[in-house]
Parts: C-alpha cells; sequence; structure tokens
C-alpha cells in the first residue's frame, strides 16, 4: 500500500456518530479520521453499517447523535456548504443512461455550477483519465459495466470535491477497470483530494484501513 506523501489534518473527522432503525442500532458511536491526500477504507462484512455511515457523511441521512465536519465545516448545522465539499460515486442506475459519456459529465458539471467552457473542459480530462475517450459519443447505456463505473466515477469528480465517498466502487468490475479507477483516484489525492471507501474485502488502493463491525469502527487505523 502507498503511503500519504504529506500529513495533514483531517479533511474528514466523524465523531460519536449513531443511527437507530427502529430498535436496531445500526451506527453506535463510529469515529473516524480521514487525512487530506488519502484513501481510507472502512472494511467490514455485509449488514455492518457502512452504507449507513456513508449517508450520514454525505448528508443523505442525519444522524440521531455524533458529529461530520469536513474541512471544519458541520455536514448537519452547515448541510449546504458543507455538501458542496463532498461528493459521491453514484450508483449505475443512478445516472441517466440515454446521454452519452461527455453530454453525462458536461450536464454534471453544468448542475455543479461550472461555466460551460469549464464543464466541457474537465469532461474531456476526465473522459481521458477514465480510458472513456473514445466511448464518449455513445449513449451509457451502451457501456460494459467497468465502463459504468468508470463514468460514474467521473461524474462525481466533475464537481471537484475534497471528499469523495465510495460505496463498494470495485463490485463487479473488470479488472482493467478497476485498476484504471485506482490510478484516477491515486492522481485525485495526489492533487489533495480525499476518498472514504467502504468495502467488504480491504483494497489495494487504500492508505489506511479500519474495520467495521456491528456499527462500530475499529480505533487503530492503519
Ligand atoms: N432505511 C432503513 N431502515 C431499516 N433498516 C435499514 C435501513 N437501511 C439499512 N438498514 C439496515 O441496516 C443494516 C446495515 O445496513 P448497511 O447497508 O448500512 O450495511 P453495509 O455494511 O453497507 O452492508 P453491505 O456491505 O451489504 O452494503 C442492515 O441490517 C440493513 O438492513
Amino acid at each position: 500500500m502507498s503511503t500519504p506523501q504529506r500529513v495533514q489534518a483531517p479533511v474528514l473527522r466523524v465523531r460519536a456518530l449513531a443511527k437507530q432503525f427502529g430498535d436496531q442500532v445500526i451506527v453506535d458511536g463510529a469515529g473516524l479520521d480521514v487525512p487530506g491526500g488519502s484513501v481510507l477504507g472502512l472494511v467490514g462484512p455485509a449488514g455492518s453499517g457502512k452504507t449507513t455511515l456513508l449517508a450520514m457523511v454525505t448528508g443523505l441521512l442525519p444522524p440521531d447523535e455524533g458529529t461530520v465536519q469536513v474541512l471544519g465545516v458541520d455536514a448537519w448545522a452547515q448541510h449546504a456548504r458543507a455538501r458542496q465539499l463532498v461528493a459521491a460515486m453514484p450508483d449505475d442506475d443512478a445516472v441517466p443512461d440515454s446521454l452519452t459519456g461527455r453530454e453525462l459529465l458536461i450536464w454534471k458539471g453544468l448542475v455543479a455550477g461550472l461555466d460551460a467552457r469549464t464543464a466541457a473542459e474537465a469532461a474531456g480530462l476526465l473522459l481521458r483519465a477514465t480510458g472513456l475517450a473514445e466511448a464518449e459519443g455513445r449513449t451509457v447505456a451502451e457501456y460494459t459495466v467497468g465502463m459504468r463505473r468508470r463514468i460514474c466515477l467521473a461524474t462525481a469528480l466533475v464537481r471537484r470535491p475534497k471528499l469523495l465517498v465510495l460505496d463498494d466502487p470495485f463490485a463487479g468490475v473488470d479488472e482493467d477497470s478497476a485498476a484504471t479507477m485506482r490510478v484516477v483516484l491515486r492522481s485525485f489525492t495526489a492533487e489533495g483530494g480525499s476518498v472514504l471507501l467502504a468495502s467488504r474485502s480491504a483494497e489495494s488502493v487504500c492508505d489506511l484501513v479500519c474495520a467495521v463491525e456491528r456499527g462500530r469502527v475499529a480505533t487503530g487505523q492503519r
């Protein structure tokens, strides 16, 4: 595993986070720090609460207790500001697949507030980085699973987040696509971006790994 070149203040700081559905405790006092320029992996079995934890980080699900701060911005007290700093990679079926790869990225860039020229430039860069330049004129509906994952990763990056949140990003992805995605993530962190990634087994792209068990995050990070 690679080591981040610079040790920086945490981009994401989670403290005593808790969530319960009915009488079932799903996230149970979770805490973690994601340093700047790092990929932190949350690794745990199915049902251990990873997705629920991520949803509280991305601002989709309000916690019952605890705090989430992104670059010092409270994700719930300053919800709109925090959401500008964070992007989650969408599920494959959550992007409109009647658009071409290029159209999808430009549209996402415009929605995120980029001007038309900047959005087109960002789309071009990301299409090349994700190995989709030749497929940019084909509709996403025609893409393979691996290509869809790559374009979904690009849609999250086009808005230039500080923190990227990925839930099981490599599931079902061919090895070539996964390798390309790892390179894209490494270049994102090399430029100072941070990544929080949940998966059922450790991923080689992670600088740090925390075990998740029954909604608790093990304190020892490596
Ligand atoms: N909205 C909800 N209402 C009730 N229970 C829920 C809800 N969302 C999740 N759960 C339950 O919370 C538990 C943890 O689910 P979660 O998806 O967070 O786990 P996970 O670690 O991400 O699992 P996987 O690796 O399968 O994605 C599961 O038992 C799930 O059924």
